[in-house]
């Protein structure tokens, strides 16, 4: 089977053509191709396949490498979108629909030549998240952790994230509390967990600790949901743009303010092509 290996910001993908209608991809051959020892190594797969809406000119799904699938996966849209502009799929200039699990994404090129894709519009309500044992939007959601409490914001971007803000990035473990979240009965579906320190209104630093794959170089939807939950908090200002500086590169996120959408712009890159038999 051929293969593209692809990363935005360094979040790495292998990414299938399944527009032909072959089944998608098991947990095993996930596992295997996340290996980065027997595999080719990646954050996760992404398959492309027949359009799920009128207008759109693929789809897309997102496998992590423990085979376990997402509603998002923002880098990895901007690498199907490239991918599709580069098979003559879609236009290279212009604007065109893909669809992801949660939903039908607009897709434009900046100035830069960067795709910038439309994250949809951040879900706050703790059913959306999901995030059990509490109704009504909070912030902070003060989460009972071991002996103590944890204070987090929490958003779903298509799939859930769940966020600390820190005043030293670099130093915080990030794995620990991340793991603990994502075992804790309060996020059901588990959950992708950033730690976030803001420089300014309009940037801040990230780290991401993966639902599915562990800490990333870059997660998309998880600057969104950062930037969606800082902004709701007076901490940034997405309306202006925001820079997200991750371990592996800088994604712009903006919030536009007539209609609630979050646009994302970022690096797309190819970096080989493979077949795995
Ligand atoms: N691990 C995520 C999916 C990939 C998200 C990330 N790679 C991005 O760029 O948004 C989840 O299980 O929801």
């Amino acid at each position: 089977m051929h293969f593209t290996k692809m990363h935005g910001a360094g979040n790495d993908f292998v990414v299938l053509d399944l527009r032909d209608g072959r089944p998608p991809p098991s947990a095993e051959m996930c596992a295997r191709l996340a290996d980065r020892h027997f595999g080719v190594g990646c954050d996760q797969l992404l398959t492309i396949e027949p359009p799920r809406t009128s207008g759109s000119v693929a789809a897309y799904r997102i496998w992590n490498a423990d085979g376990s699938s997402a509603g998002q996966c923002g880098n990895g849209a901007r690498c199907v979108a490239a991918w599709l502009v580069r098979a003559g799929a879609a236009p290279a200039a212009g604007e065109f629909v893909i669809d992801s699990p949660s939903g039908r994404h607009r897709v434009l090129r900046d100035d830069a030549g960067q795709f910038m894709i439309d994250m949809g519009i951040p879900r706050f309500a703790p059913a959306d998240i999901p995030l059990h044992g509490f109704s009504e939007p909070q912030d902070p959601y003060l989460v009972p952790l071991g002996e103590g409490q944890v204070a987090i914001g929490a958003v779903s971007m298509g799939n859930p994230h769940a966020l600390l803000e820190v005043e030293a990035l670099d130093d915080a473990d990030l794995a620990g509390i991340a793991v603990a979240l994502q075992r804790h009965p309060a996020f059901p579906e588990s959950v992708n967990v950033g730690m976030a320190q803001v420089l300014a209104p309009d940037h801040l630093r990230l780290r991401v600790y993966e639902r599915g794959v562990g800490e990333t170089l870059a997660c998309g939807s998880g600057a969104c949901a950062a930037v969606a939950i800082l902004d709701r908090r007076g901490r940034v200002q997405a309306t202006h743009g925001v820079r997200v500086s991750l371990p592996g590169g800088i994604l712009t996120v903006r919030r536009h303010a007539d209609d609630g959408h979050v646009w994302m712009a970022g690096p797309a890159v190819f970096v080989f092509e493979g077949a795995w038999s």
